[in-house]
């Protein structure tokens, strides 16, 4: 039955059928009770015609009126002298105590009661009953003689009585028969009909009710089969809906992989078998190397497909036990159950995970090739409970992140103690600044033809009061982490803007002063009043002013990172993209990016001139920066024949411990200031000779200083 057509109390159907019963019992109730009046009637109407068929109130008659007539006769027969005897006395008064008797029982039965009820027998009963009374005295002395006054006395009060008494009582028995069978004719008559009509009726009524009844259960059959079988499709649905809602809580949408919830419930489970079997379970923590550089340059699409990639690839390095979870953006964990060795087998699953992720993927049009930063914790050795792995696993995951790409690192016990000296050392950054801990270090960058130099590099340290001089990468990354780098930012850009400007107050040459960009000092809103606000306070003008931005960090929105350069560019202010070479970006972004200078990363200086890939890269960057007329800068310049090879092959300026390591400013100045020197004594002998100017900085001199 079809969900419209259920029963329901309020369906007009049901209510016509309901209706329709109710209408049924009471037609039935009615026959019923009719039947109850009538068989009352028909009881009342057999009682009566009993009372005619026993005939006794016509008997009491007749023997009244018989009783009489003997009284009568006996009395006749006692005044004949000639019939005369003894007992003729004697039997005219029994025959006189019979009668009055009889009369008694008029007054007394239950019976003849009926008798006194008729008018005609009332009158004759208490008449006969008076005379009586009249005619005991005269009996008393009647004497055996026809013509003693007392009996005919007795004769006169009697004899109207004799005679009405016999007419009533034979009228009586005719009436009685005449009513009996008419009451008789007529009970036949209606009581058969009745009997036959009442139960028949009632059947019937019965039979309706009975069948509205049924159907009315029938239907009520009907809809609560389809209630059950609704009742049954919602338990289904909720059923259903349970399931989805437990699979979404403990699944990731994107992969399909489980969640850190659905996790840590293997790795519970994972443990106690390991804890009954005294075997092994390894977790690791797996972290895609550069994820989001690829989300951010080729798309959130294509970061979506890498990761599906990659949890493809991860669940296919593993057996069907293992457990593979996406617990984060860019973190898979991974459960191993019964490791049979320590760390060398838990190694070699990592290795296999390693060159499976490798093989390289085309993404978005893009060849690319997944790597991962992989930390590793072992039961029962690194920890007896799900939480104390995943730290173990976590912890040494950021060791493996920070000793470069693609690595694997197990736990170390030594880890914990890092990591608590990483709260420890963010908590004292926070006062560092206040503190006047910071400080900061300058490196030249050189003029590679001239050999002058021409602008310095910004570089923080942390004076420490225990740890001595903290280099940056101890602590830039945490301020990055803790949202620190935005104060210490600004301090650095006022700081080494002021620097610039207490060169330019001391007389030397306007230098370049070149600051470096975190990617959250970047991003943040305020940028471009921070920098603003710090050639204002310091007065130095905006053309001296580089910033340097990495290129991974330009790449992770090209779009957001061009609007916050142009939006630099009009502060006046020059731009670089520091480590070039390193990250995804094609020439086309290059183009679009409003920057003025390259910097070669150090990575591949390093390399020069032995290893040809490093210098093709190199030479690729050189020549690429002067098609776009960009400034070109090397990084890292450590030795005689790298420096070599650079000039060779056009690269403008340079900077690496080669010419000088970064120096604190009073050192810096000493530097300028011998330069400067050497500037105006050059400038003095080449008048003096042929006045040719060699603009020649000693660089040896620089190299020794700065050790
Ligand atoms: N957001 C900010 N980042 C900063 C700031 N100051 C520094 N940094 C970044 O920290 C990273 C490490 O800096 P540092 O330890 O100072 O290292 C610099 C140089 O000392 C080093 N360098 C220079 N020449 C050579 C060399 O010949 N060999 C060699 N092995 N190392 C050399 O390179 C670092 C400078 O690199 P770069 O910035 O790419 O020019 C570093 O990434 C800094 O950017 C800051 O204030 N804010």
């Amino acid at each position: 039955m079809p969900a419209d057509q259920t029963v329901s109390a309020s369906h007009p159907s049901a209510r016509r059928w309901r209706s329709l019963g109710i209408w049924s019992l009471v037609l039935a109730l009615l026959i019923f009770t009719l039947s109850l009046v009538a068989a009352y009637r028909d009881l009342v109407r057999v009682n009566r015609l009993t009372s005619l068929s026993f005939g006794q109130q016509s008997y009491t008659l007749f023997k009244t009126s018989e009783e009489l007539e003997h009284f009568w006769s006996s009395v006749s027969q006692y005044v004949q002298p000639e019939s005369f005897q003894d007992s003729s006395r004697a039997e005219m008064l029994l025959s006189f105590e019979l009668l009055v008797s009889r009369m008694a029982l008029f007054e007394e039965g239950e019976a003849n009661r009926v008798l006194l009820e008729i008018p005609a027998v009332r009158n004759i009963i208490q008449g006969l009953n008076g005379a009586l009374a009249d005619i005991e005295p005269r009996l008393a002395k009647l004497r055996p003689d026809p013509i003693d006054p007392n009996y005919s006395a007795i004769w006169n009060i009697l004899r109207p009585y004799r005679q009405a008494l016999f007419d009533i009582s034979k009228d009586y028995l005719l009436q009685r028969e005449v009513q009996g069978d008419r009451l008789l004719r007529e009970f036949t008559a209606t009581s058969s009909n009745w009997y036959l009509a009442t139960p028949a009726l009632s059947g019937l009524a019965l039979l309706l009710l009975y069948f509205f009844q049924f159907r009315q259960t029938l239907r009520l059959a009907a809809f609560l089969q389809l209630e059950s079988r609704q009742l049954r499709d919602s338990n289904r649905q909720l059923l259903q809906a349970t399931d989805t809602l437990s699979y979404q809580a403990t699944h990731d949408a994107l992969t399909g992989l489980p969640n850190r919830l659905l996790l840590q419930d293997r790795l519970a489970h994972a443990i106690s078998v390991a804890q009954r079997k005294g075997s092994r379970v390894a977790v690791i923590f797996l972290d895609l190397d550069r994820f989001k550089d690829v989300n951010d340059s080729l798309g959130h699409g294509a970061g979506d497909a890498l990761l599906k990639i990659a949890s493809t690839r991860l669940t296919a390095s593993v057996r069907e036990v293992d457990t593979v979870a996406r617990i984060s953006g860019d973190e898979f964990a991974l459960v191993l159950e019964e490791i049979a060795g320590e760390d060398a087998s838990v190694m070699e699953v990592a290795q296999r995970i390693a060159t499976t992720l490798r093989s390289p993927c085309t993404i978005a049009g893009q060849e690319l090739m997944i790597t991962g930063s992989m930390g590793i914790s072992l039961y029962p050795r690194d920890g007896g409970s799900v939480e104390q792995l995943l730290i173990c696993a976590d912890m040494a995951m950021y060791v493996a992140k920070d000793k470069g790409r693609n690595t694997v690192q197990p736990y170390r016990p030594e880890m914990n103690a890092d990591h608590s000296q990483r709260l420890k050392l963010g908590q004292e950054l926070r006062h560092a600044l206040q503190r006047e801990e910071l400080e900061l270090f300058y490196q030249p960058q050189v003029d590679l033809e001239q050999e002058r130099i021409i602008g310095v590099e910004a570089l923080l340290r942390w004076r420490h009061p225990q740890r001595g001089l903290v280099a940056p990468g101890d602590f830039i990354p945490l301020a990055e982490d803790t949202g620190l780098i935005v104060p210490i930012g600004e301090w650095v850009l006022t700081t080494a803007c002021r620097q610039a400007m207490i060169w330019q107050e001391l007389g030397l040459p306007p230098l370049k002063m070149a600051v470096n960009l975190s990617a959250r000092q970047f991003q943040q809103p305020g940028l471009i009043d921070q920098v603003a606000g710090a050639l204002t306070q310091t007065g130095l003008s905006a053309e001296y002013l580089d910033l340097e931005l990495t290129e991974s960090l330009l790449m992770r929105d090209v779009a957001s990172a061009i609007e916050a350069m142009e939006a630099l560019r009009t502060l006046g202010v020059r731009l670089s993209i520091d480590d070039f070479g390193t990250g995804y970006s094609s020439l086309s972004y290059l183009q679009r990016f409003p920057v003025s200078q390259l910097k070669i990363d150090g990575a591949f200086v390093r390399n020069l001139p032995a290893q040809s890939g490093a210098a093709a890269i190199v030479r690729a960057i050189i020549a690429m920066s002067k098609s776009l007329q960009l400034r070109v800068v090397a990084e890292g310049i450590e030795t005689e024949e790298q420096l070599a090879f650079l000039r060779t092959h056009q690269c403008e300026q340079g900077q690496g411990y080669y010419f000088s390591r970064p120096l604190p400013a009073d050192d810096i100045t000493a530097l300028l200031q011998r330069q400067a020197r050497t500037a105006r004594d050059d400038a003095e002998t080449a008048t003096r000779t042929d006045g040719i100017d060699k603009g020649h900085w000693d660089m040896g001199a620089a190299k020794n200083w700065s050790g």
